[in-house]
C-alpha cells in the first residue's frame, strides 16, 4: 500500500476543546487531476478500512471498474483516531514522549472531516466532483457535504444515517464491554484489549450480517452435533481476523466517535442541517441492514433537497455496501444518466 502522510504540525482543535498537539493524516491517491480541475472522487472509509480503497473496494474502485484512475482522481484519507497512517491512540504524544492509549482525547466524526478539509486544502482541491461513503463513511460525507455544501458537486451516501440510533449506540456499547472486560486493555501496551477486541469484533458482526445470512452460511447438514458448531468457529474467525489488523484502543475511541455522530448538533437540528446540502445527492440503502435500517435512508433521502434513492437487495446485510459492487455500480451509473437539477427522481430498485 503505497501511503502517503500529510504532516499538520499545528495544534489541532478538537469539537470537545481538547487539543491534538500535532496531526498526521495517511492518504492515497491514484490517477491524476484534470486540467479543470473537475475529476476529484474522494472516498470517505467505514471504520476498520484504510486509505488504500483499491484494496478493500475492489468491483468499484480499480483500472477496470466504475472509478478507474484513468478517468478519476481519486483520494481517500485514513481517518484520526485509526492505526493505519493517522494520529491514534498508539501516536507518540509529542507532549509527554510516549504512546497515547488511553489518553488519547475523545474526537467526533466532524473531527474526522475537519482533518480532511485540511488534506484537501493541502492538496489544492477546492471542488470534490463526487463524495462518498458508506456507514462510518457515508456519516463523514454527510457532514462534509453540510459543513462545506459549495466544495461538494455530487454526494453518494450508502447504509448510513444522519444521527447515530441507540441501537447503534448500544451495539457500540456492549463491543465496548467486551474490550473493557479485558483488563490488559488498562495495561496500555500496543496488544492491550485483544482479547476483548475479538470479542467485540464477534459482536460487531451480528450487525454486519443478519440471520439469514447466517443461515445460509454457517447452517450445520449435521443432526447430531451437540457441539463444535461452525458459526462458533466463524464468530472466533472473524475476531482473531480483526486483532491481528486492528488494535483496542482505536477501535474503542473510533465506536466513541461513531456514537457522536449528529449532523443536526448545535445546526438547529438534523432536519435543518441536511437542508443545508447543495450536492446532488445519491442515497442508497441496503433492504436486509439490521445496523443502518432502510428507514435511516430514506429519511436522509426526504430531507436532501437534490436526491435520488435506491434499494440494495443484498444477502450480506450492512456489509453488503462492501461486497454488493456490481450492484452499486449499476445503481451508481444510472444515477449518473439521471437529470437531478432541482428535483426529486426515485431510482427503480437496481439489485
Ligand atoms: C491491511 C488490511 O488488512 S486491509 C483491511 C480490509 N478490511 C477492510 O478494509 C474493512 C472492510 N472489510 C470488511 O469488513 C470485510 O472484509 C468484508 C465485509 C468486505 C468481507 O468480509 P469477509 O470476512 O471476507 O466475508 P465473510 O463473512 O464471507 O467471511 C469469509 C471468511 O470467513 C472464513 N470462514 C467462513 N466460515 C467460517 C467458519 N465456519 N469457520 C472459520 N472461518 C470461516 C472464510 O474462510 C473467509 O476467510 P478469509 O477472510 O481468510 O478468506
Ligand atoms: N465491516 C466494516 C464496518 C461496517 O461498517 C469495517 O470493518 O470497516
Amino acid at each position: 500500500m503505497n501511503t502517503e502522510i500529510f504532516k499538520y504540525n499545528k495544534s489541532f482543535k478538537l469539537e470537545s476543546g481538547k487539543q491534538l498537539p500535532e496531526l498526521q493524516i495517511g492518504f492515497n491517491t491514484y490517477g491524476t487531476l484534470n486540467k479543470n480541475r473537475d475529476n476529484v472522487v474522494w472516498v470517505c472509509h467505514a471504520l476498520t478500512a484504510n486509505s488504500d480503497v483499491f484494496d478493500w473496494w475492489k468491483g468499484l474502485f480499480g483500472e477496470h471498474d466504475h472509478f478507474n484512475p484513468a478517468e478519476y482522481f481519486i483520494v481517500c484519507a485514513n481517518i484520526i483516531g485509526s492505526a493505519y497512517g493517522s494520529t491514534n491512540p498508539l501516536s507518540i504524544n509529542p507532549v509527554t514522549g510516549h504512546p497515547f492509549y488511553l489518553a488519547f482525547p475523545q474526537f467526533t466524526v466532524r473531527d474526522m472531516v475537519k482533518a480532511h478539509q485540511l488534506l484537501a486544502d493541502h492538496l489544492q482541491i477546492d471542488h470534490i466532483e463526487i463524495l462518498l461513503g458508506g456507514s462510518l463513511g457515508g456519516q463523514q460525507a454527510a457532514e462534509w457535504a453540510i459543513s462545506e455544501p459549495d466544495r461538494i458537486k455530487n454526494l453518494i451516501l450508502i447504509a448510513t444515517n444522519a444521527k447515530h440510533s441507540a441501537w447503534g449506540i448500544a451495539f457500540n456499547e456492549s463491543q465496548r464491554l467486551a474490550i473493557s472486560a479485558d483488563r490488559t486493555f488498562y495495561s496500555n501496551t500496543p496488544d492491550g484489549g485483544k482479547k476483548g477486541l475479538k470479542a467485540a469484533r464477534s459482536i460487531a458482526l451480528l450487525s454486519y450480517r443478519n440471520y439469514k445470512t447466517y443461515g445460509i452460511t454457517q447452517q450445520e447438514e449435521k443432526d447430531s452435533l451437540v457441539d463444535g458448531y461452525k458459526a462458533s468457529s466463524y464468530q472466533n474467525y472473524q475476531g482473531e481476523k480483526l486483532v491481528n489488523r486492528f488494535n483496542a484502543y482505536s477501535y474503542w475511541y473510533l465506536s466513541k466517535s461513531m456514537d457522536s455522530h449528529n449532523v443536526g448538533r448545535g445546526r438547529r437540528g438534523v432536519e435543518k442541517a441536511l437542508s443545508l446540502i447543495k450536492a446532488r445527492t445519491l442515497v442508497i440503502g441496503i433492504k436486509s441492514d439490521v445496523l443502518f435500517p432502510i428507514e435511516e435512508q430514506q429519511y436522509l433521502f426526504r430531507h436532501i433537497s437534490k436526491s435520488a434513492f435506491a434499494e440494495l437487495d443484498s444477502f450480506y446485510g450492512h456489509d453488503g455496501f462492501l461486497i454488493e459492487t456490481e450492484a452499486l455500480t449499476n445503481i451508481i451509473t444510472s444515477f449518473f444518466k439521471t437529470d437531478v437539477k432541482g428535483k426529486i427522481i426515485e431510482l427503480q430498485r437496481t439489485a
